[in-house]
């Protein structure tokens, strides 16, 4: 027997379905509504994490004294929980007294109890009546985030009784600067409508303010405006939701109504070290090699949405290229005995004993658990392997977009970097089929893959290996979360938890 079995509901009335025009009897309990048609046993029970919110409605016929409760539901098809989300209102008239205002009077108990119940259960630890602040970048992906704004978000947030406060960025480090300035406890949180790039702009803006502490708790939401939007699937994903096969509007839909679901969850970030000393900030991956290549290569197909990555990965692996670098890490504790499963690379092991901070500097110390200062070498308990890679991916998210599950056995705060790493050897073909089965994770089981989990890691690209030769005038592409960086010697280091991430995650 549930709880709401033993409870008695919270209200109980008898409305008339204005779609059926027939009669139904409603219960409000603290999780759903009970729907009964003519037995005591209920015909639908809408669970309230499926319902948006609630409106008030009056008939088109003057004479008409009912008042109008009307739900918005976004249900999934109760046999199969991994279907997509579907819209469906009910409009249920009441008319228990006379007169229009007394019936409305009794409706309007009904909307109140419910936005109360649903507001209750979003972001418990903040000020309910605060606006989100939402990013919207007008020229991400094939240009669709405006639209999806206007035509996908306000109605659910009109729906669900929510306000924010709207803004377009105008150009490169907009809103990196807006967030910089912003008065952030004014806002409930800050929603981004577009692709991973701007959430990268917001979390170096936010980092980048004198009480950066505080403003990196903002919980921060996502809604798909790009072209790989990976952040959002990544959401998605760890709260069993769909995220393929639909439209970038469907998708955007149903992220907005789960967002209004959402709680703040801890989100792990990483502090980067780039070559030229500057310190970044990053939610999602470092690429170098084949995916940073096809990354930045297949930029002038953004109109082809996410589809641009595959044509740029098949061009790519055709004209394959190979890169000589030095990776050092420190290994996660379940890692400690990480052997790689090609024997032919060789894992350097210092056997001195460990020294943290060996040739480290106090500034360093403070700010970083693992890193020594980067014209330093690493301390003596991490581990190098020097290789010439076909591909190098660090991720700490599962998902790098909607069809490459890089770490599966990523989560939004399991406090580890996930590598994976190809070295020479393998053939185009292999590779092609690779890159075939990265949809379910399945890459992971092929023996030339590598993976490692760590806690901080050090690359120094050496240069393009070509018929044995090394051209260090070519030491490739970096990106980190998709963006470019300066190519060069590169470190980096996790931070458990450091932000929060609004997610509807199920038990
Ligand atoms: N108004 C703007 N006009 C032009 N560029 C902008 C504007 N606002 C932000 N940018 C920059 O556009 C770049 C791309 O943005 P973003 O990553 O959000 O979208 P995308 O590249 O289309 O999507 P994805 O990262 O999912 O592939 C970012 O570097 C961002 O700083």
């Amino acid at each position: 027997m549930t709880s709401a079995e033993i409870e008695s509901p919270l209200m109980s009335d008898h409305f008339i379905n204005y779609k059926s025009k027939t009669k139904i009897k409603l219960e409000l309990y603290a999780n759903l509504i009970r729907f009964y048609a003519k037995n005591s046993i209920p015909d639908f029970i809408l669970n309230l994490n499926d319902l948006a919110g609630s409106s008030i409605g009056k008939g088109h016929n003057k004479d008409d004294t009912s008042s109008y409760l009307i739900l918005y539901t976004y249900i999934k098809n109760p046999n199969n929980p991994s279907s997509k989300r579907k819209r469906i209102t009910y409009e249920l008239s009441y008319s228990q007294y006379s007169t229009y205002e007394q019936n409305l009077i009794h409706v309007s108990k009904w909307h109140s109890q419910l936005d109360n119940i649903l507001k209750k259960r979003l972001y418990s630890h903040s000020d309910k009546l605060k606006p989100f602040l939402v990013l919207v970048n007008p020229n991400a992906g094939s240009g669709k985030a405006k639209n999806i704004y206007f035509e996908r978000v306000c109605p659910i947030f009109s729906e669900a009784n929510l306000s924010d406060v709207l803004v377009f960025t105008q150009q490169q480090n907009f809103a990196r600067e807006y967030v910089k300035e912003a008065k952030l406890d004014d806002f409930a949180a800050i929603l981004v409508i577009s692709g991973d790039g701007l959430m990268h702009e917001v979390i170096n803006g936010l980092m980048e303010r004198k009480d950066w502490p505080t403003a990196i708790k903002t919980p921060l939401g996502h809604i798909p405006g790009g072209s790989a939007n990976a952040l959002s699937c990544c959401v998605a994903y760890l709260s069993k939701e769909v995220f393929k096969g639909m439209s970038i509007e469907s998708f955007a839909a149903q992220t907005c109504f789960n967002l209004t679901k959402s709680l703040a969850n801890p989100l792990d970030l990483v502090a980067f070290e780039l070559s030229d000393r500057r310190i970044v900030h990053s939610f999602l991956s470092f690429e170098w090699a084949i995916i940073a290549d096809v990354d930045l290569e297949s930029e002038k197909y953004r109109f082809l949405g996410g589809m641009r990555f595959a044509l740029g990965a098949v061009k790519r692996i055709i004209n394959l290229r190979v890169y000589r670098g030095r990776f050092s890490f420190v290994p996660a504790d379940d890692y400690l005995d990480y052997e790689p499963k090609d024997s032919s690379i060789k894992i350097n092991r210092q056997k001195s004993p460990i020294d943290f901070n060996d040739g480290g500097s106090e500034e360093m110390e403070s700010k970083f658990k693992h890193l020594s200062p980067l014209d330093k070498p690493v301390p003596n308990n991490w581990l190098t392997i020097e290789e010439d890679f076909v591909l190098f991916l660090v991720t700490y998210l599962p998902l790098i977009s909607s069809d490459f599950l890089a770490s599966p056995q990523a989560t939004f705060n399991d406090g580890h970097m996930h590598v994976i790493f190809i070295k020479q050897g393998i053939t185009k073909t292999e590779l092609l089929k690779l890159f075939a089965n990265t949809e379910n994770g399945d890459h992971l089981k092929h023996h030339l893959v590598e993976y490692v989990k760590v806690k901080a890691f050090r690359l120094e690209p050496i240069g393009l290996v070509s018929n044995g030769q090394v051209d260090t005038s070519n030491r490739g592409i970096m990106m980190v979360d998709g963006e470019s960086v300066p190519t060069g010697p590169i470190q980096a280091e996790i931070m458990p938890s450091l932000g929060n991430i609004l997610a509807n995650l199920k038990e």
